[in-house]
């Protein structure tokens, strides 16, 4: 019988200055996994099981579960088509907290629809997949953005287009930037973290954005890293939301006198990021974070690297 497991990783919506167009995904660099991962296998009836750390703050009814959302979307999508589906069963294995910034949503998601997807032969390719991702992503969040389900899914840091084909491209990576991150333990939603923006940018903000956002991508292809480093700030979501995140000018402070090379919110947060060109910095940046930026014991950090693999899926060992 088919058993299939897809791992799908953990994602920075925004990298700062990206506001909903710009995203990565995470890899912690001591080899373990950050990031949801859904089974699936055939039943007599649909069923949706939830297991790991965090499934005890998901909704209680499987209905309410994005998972569940998924499978129903991807059998109306294949009946579209004309293709045809049978039950299954799907588990679950909620490792991202809920409303972390670290992408949770993104990553039930991506898992689910990249097992769904392989269970059933790859009746969709890559832009429909992602097309039906951000779909599912914009009715949990309240609005459609890409950049959280586009790196979970295709790996690296990726742009979104806001053309159906490609949805996303990918930039180059650096080989030697470390992130810190920091999950602090507390839940931010992210409908609420969106609900306080403004619901319009002044000028001199629009084009400070424009320029940031193209100067990076120019000093990515140029091998300027110091120079894509200079523009990653945000000057659309940070001004507004970091009220929402006790420590986090000190936990900024503190990375900048470490020498990062930039410090931001993790998509609407809490999780924090610092941007650092060796290992040993991300490693100190940690070790502060852990101790000043983490709130309850729910709270972790890790040194991560920005994986140039996305989602994975194969038979379950
Ligand atoms: N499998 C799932 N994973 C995460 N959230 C889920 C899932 N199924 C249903 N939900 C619900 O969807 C909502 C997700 O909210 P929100 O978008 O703020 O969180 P998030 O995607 O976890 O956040 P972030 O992108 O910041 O990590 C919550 O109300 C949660 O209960
Ligand atoms: N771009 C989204 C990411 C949410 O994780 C936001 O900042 O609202």
């Amino acid at each position: 019988m088919k058993a299939l497991r897809a791992y799908a990783p953990a994602s920075i919506g925004n990298v700062s200055l990206g506001f909903d167009v710009l995203g990565a995904a995470l890899a912690p660099v001591d080899g373990s996994r950050l990031g949801d991962e859904v089974d699936i296998e055939s039943a007599d009836t649909f069923s949706l099981t939830t297991v790991g750390p965090f499934a005890h703050k998901l909704p209680g009814d499987a209905d309410s579960n994005i998972v569940t959302q998924c499978y129903h979307y991807f059998c109306a999508q294949m009946e579209k088509v004309g293709k045809a589906t049978s039950p299954v069963a799907m588990t679950l294995s909620k490792n991202l907290p809920i409303g972390s910034g670290l992408g949770s949503s993104a990553s039930s998601i991506v898992a689910a629809f990249v097992a769904l997807n392989a269970f059933y032969d790859y009746p969709f390719d890559e832009d429909t997949l992602l097309t039906m991702m951000g779909e599912l992503e914009g009715q949990i969040s309240g609005s459609i953005h890409y950049d959280n389900v586009a790196p979970c899914y295709v790996g690296g840091m990726t742009l979104m287009t806001g053309a159906t084909s490609p949805v996303t491209l990918s930039l180059p990576l650096v080989k030697d930037w470390y992130y810190a991150i920091c999950y602090s333990g507390i839940s931010v939603s992210t409908a609420a973290a969106r609900d306080i923006l403004p619901k319009q940018v002044d000028m001199a903000t629009a084009l400070t954005f424009g320029r940031q956002l193209g100067v990076f991508v120019h000093a990515l292809n140029a091998g300027e890293n110091d120079l894509a480093a200079s523009v990653m700030k945000d000057v659309i979501a940070e001004p507004y939301r970091k009220q929402l995140l006790p420590g986090f000018d000190e936990a900024r402070a503190f990375s900048e006198q470490e020498g990062a090379l930039a410090f931001g919110i993790s998509g609407s947060g809490p999780t924090v990021f610092a941007v650092c060109d060796s290992k040993e910095k991300a490693q100190r940046i940690v070790a502060y974070l852990d101790e000043h930026y983490i709130q309850n014991e729910d709270g972790f950090s890790h040194v991560c690297q920005i994986p140039e693999q996305g989602t994975t899926v194969g038979p379950i060992a």
